[in-house]
């Protein structure tokens, strides 16, 4: 009966041997296809609130593909990886050729990598076949060819780490360029400053016409850009785009290491092992019962990876608020206050990193545990099967050769084995990478969007292609002059400020902008500066090219370059060079050389900055250990501290005083010599004698007509316009009036009005007097002296 059994089982066997490579291939596509399909499943995606964010750039038309490979190709061609790649990563065709390069020198190392793994692994198994039967010459043999197969492995090993981080390199340079493009783009237009300001704005429908544009260009762009916060640039142009770099350049590794070395396994098993088949395939079985036990423990990376970055960009966040303010917060004593926000902020992030890292232990043992232990058994008893089967189909007698030979397979198949049951493992972690780096892209391909969206709207209002226009738009024409006709002056938020804005100011006729706080002084000029847009009826004329109008705010802006840089900014050293082969060329003019520029700095008081050349920074620079190599951040030039002159670079937005850096602001209008020039407010901190010579030399010396916002009366003798805003309380938008301004005149009465005032005091009689000046003030609006000036 027992002999009976045997036959069976024998033939049984025998009818699989004759199978086995058909049942090893299936089995590792088998294995392949349920490890990837494992991971969080989309119920609990759903449960979590975050849908696969792939989903959000699908039409509902992909439904209607009925043939599976088509939605395959539609949903692949709508990819926000594969359209950030295509479109940003492949923009330039030698960021593209750099980056298949390494793609292809890091997949070329991987199959490398996996033959010398099967080869080592064979190595193993004669090594210990050669213990076993004692052939000691053949133990050295293969020994030193298991050292000499050690060099190549390394040299293998060490190139695709450097091939990752060439390729993380490539991806980054060229995204950050693609992206860089968009942000600051060559035509000039405000993209950053829409951007930022369309975020803030609530309600960005009622009057923003850009966005109204580009919502109905592309409504599925429009829909999903409240899920990136645009306020925060900086961190998706810094941190998003280098995590992406990263996760992208690591993924072949991650991807098709364990595949090559599944596939290699598999089919060296079949080729070496007799029974390999049988055990290949319940081996698919068990890793896909393991992958299902294995959602058990798998966290939502999404929702963790979104949280985490939402409350790491909140921390970084505050700490630029503090450093940006840490004046007004040391002398206002506000750091308890401040300690207190980034505590909370901290203790928040800290507490959801806790949470995150409990859940990938859990989360890492499961994977461990399941993949290497789990599989690692299953892989032993496989490796046995093949040596229990021999001795029983043998009926336990069993040759010494025999056993040698069933000995070296053993430990080969083993080594396999477990390389495969961790390649599993690895396999499956890799999900977590491919889910961030679709996060990551998400992230990135919806910010570029908004900046194209942004840019295509500016050029489609752009009446031909010249991007030295200084604004463009139907409302808009080009003249020698700057008028304002029937303007509305109306905020991104829709708040009308100004019903019916007019005014018009030729070379020459220096206007002064009067009126209380908040009701639109400044943003008239955003309009000038195209921020804002004409809208209709207005109809705006200004000089055709942007360097006919130059903007100083009341905080001017340095930027952190030599001081020859502050002068001649927004011009570059390129352009400051061809200007003066230019100047040099046409005999007769001035030359602009760095003598003008000193005499520029004389002119405002400032040419003691050209002898400062020690400062702490050079100090902190001497102590540094000779023997480190240190990299000049910021100049190509060196040394940089050493440099003095109009050559000296250092932190001129920390190092100057207010009015430091409002002079430094003027000898920069006085370089640029512009037709005319917004002044708002920018000689605010100046003394008295010192800003009313700046405008003057402005006026008379360089011939800049200005169009100035400022509340001292001294200033007023250099104006001939007035445009003066009025605002009832009651009444959110202001009127405008514009007229000739006489400031003697008006001078002269408003000194009587300050000695009237005196006087009632002490005299009766003029009370009339007093009284009729009142009903000018009323007439005028709440700020009765401001409001005075200019009332005829
Ligand atoms: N980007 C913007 N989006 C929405 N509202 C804005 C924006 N910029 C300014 N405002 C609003 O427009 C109004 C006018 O601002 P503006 O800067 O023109 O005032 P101003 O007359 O120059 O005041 P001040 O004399 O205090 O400088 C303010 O209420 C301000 O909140």
């Amino acid at each position: 009966m027992a002999k009976g059994r045997t036959v069976v089982l024998q033939h049984f066997l025998a009818f699989y041997l004759r199978r086995r490579k058909l049942f090893t291939r299936s089995a590792c596509i088998l294995i392949l296809y349920f490890t990837f399909n494992s991971g969080s499943s989309s119920k609990r995606r759903r449960k979590h609130g975050v849908s696969n964010k792939n989903k959000r750039y699908l039409s509902a038309d992909v439904c209607t593909f009925k043939n599976p490979f088509t939605r395959l190709v539609y949903k692949l061609k709508h990819s926000p990886t594969v359209l950030l790649f295509s479109r940003l990563a492949f923009a330039k065709r030698k960021n593209t050729s750099k980056i298949l390069s390494y793609f292809g020198a890091q997949m070329a190392l991987l199959v490398a990598k996996a033959i010398f793994t099967l080869k080592e692994a064979s190595l193993d198994g004669a090594l210990v076949s050669s213990m076993v039967s004692k052939e000691f010459r053949q133990f050295f043999k293969f020994l030193a060819f298991w050292l000499l197969l050690g060099i190549p492995s390394s040299i293998t090993s060490s190139l695709i780490k450097k091939c990752q981080g060439m390729l993380a390199e490539s991806i980054r340079e060229s995204i950050t360029e693609s992206i860089l493009d968009d942000y600051l783009p060559d035509s000039g237009n405000s993209t950053l400053y829409q951007m930022v300001n369309q975020s803030r704005v609530a309600d960005t429908s009622t009057s923003s016409v850009l966005s109204s544009k580009s919502a109905s260009t592309s409504p599925d762009r429009s829909r999903s850009h409240s899920l990136t916060d645009v306020t925060n640039p900086n961190n998706i142009i810094t941190t998003t785009v280098e995590e992406l770099s990263q996760s992208m350049a690591i993924l072949p590794f991650q991807l098709f290491d364990p595949i090559l070395d599944i596939m290699l396994a598999g089919n060296r098993l079949s080729e070496v092992s007799k029974y390999a088949s049988e055990g290949s395939l319940l081996l698919g079985v068990v890793a896909n019962i393991s992958t299902l036990l294995l959602k058990v423990f798998t966290p939502n990376f999404a929702a963790l990876s979104s949280t985490h970055n939402t409350l790491e960009n909140m921390f970084h966040t505050y700490h630029s608020q503090i450093i940006d303010h840490r004046e007004e917060i040391a002398l206002s004593r506000g750091h308890r206050r401040e300690l207190d926000m980034l505590d909370a902020s901290y203790f928040e992030s800290e507490r959801f990193q806790r949470l995150e890292m409990r859940r990938m232990a859990v989360y890492n043992f499961a994977v461990g545990f399941i993949f290497k232990y789990g599989l690692g058994a299953f892989g032993l008893m496989l490796c046995s099967f093949p040596v229990f089967t021999t001795a029983y189909l043998a009926n336990f007698q069993i040759e010494r050769k025999l056993v040698a030979k069933l000995a070296s397979d053993f430990f080969a198949n083993r080594r396999l084995l477990m390389s495969a049951s961790d390649s599993l493992g690895r396999l499956i972690l890799s999900k977590k990478t491919i889910n961030n780096s679709i996060g990551y892209s998400t992230s990135l391909w919806e910010f570029d969007s908004i900046l194209k969206d942004i840019n295509n709207a500016s050029k489609n209002v752009l009446d031909d292609h010249n991007d030295d226009r200084l604004i463009s738009g139907p409302n808009v024409s080009y003249g020698n002059e700057i008028s304002f006709v029937h303007v509305p002056l109306v905020t991104p938020s829709g708040n009308v400020l100004a019903e019916d804005l007019n005014f018009s100011i030729k070379p020459g006729q220096n206007m002064l902008v009067i009126g209380p706080n908040g009701c639109g002084k400044s943003s008239l000029f955003r309009i000038l500066g195209g921020l804002w847009e004409v809208l209709d009826p207005g109809k705006v004329t200004v000089p055709s090219s942007r360097r006919d109008l130059f903007y100083l705010p009341q905080r001017s802006y340095l930027t952190y370059g030599s001081l020859r840089e502050q002068i001649l900014y927004p011009d570059s050293m390129d352009d400051y060079r061809l200007k003066l082969v230019a100047t040099k060329k046409s005999m007769g003019s001035v030359v602009k050389d760095d003598n003008y520029l000193i005499d520029l700095l004389q002119l405002v008081h400032l040419e003691y900055l050209l002898g400062q050349n020690e400062d702490e920074d050079s100090k902190e620079e001497d102590t540094d250990d000779d023997d480190i190599e240190t990299y000049s951040i910021g100049s190509s030039t060196g040394d940089t501290e050493k440099l003095s002159g109009l050559d000296a670079v250092k932190k001129w937005p920390d190092l100057l005083s207010v009015g430091e850096q409002q002079r430094l602001a003027l000898a920069r209008l006085y370089y640029h010599q512009p037709k005319f020039a917004v002044l708002d407010e920018c000689t605010s901190s100046i003394s008295p004698d010192l800003e009313k010579e700046c405008y003057r030399m402005a006026i008379e010396r360089f011939g800049i007509t200005v169009l100035s916002v400022c509340h001292r009366t001294s200033l007023w003798q250099f104006h001939s316009y007035i445009l003066k805003f009025n605002r009832q309380d009651d009444v959110a938008a202001a009127t405008t009036i514009f007229t000739k301004f006489d400031p003697d005149k008006r001078l002269k009465r408003h000194q009587e009005l300050i000695e009237v005032e005196a006087a009632l005091k002490k005299d009766d009689d003029l009370t009339t007097r007093l009284e009729s000046l009142k009903k000018m003030q009323l007439r005028g609006g709440r700020r009765a002296k401001l409001m005075y000036i200019g009332d005829d």
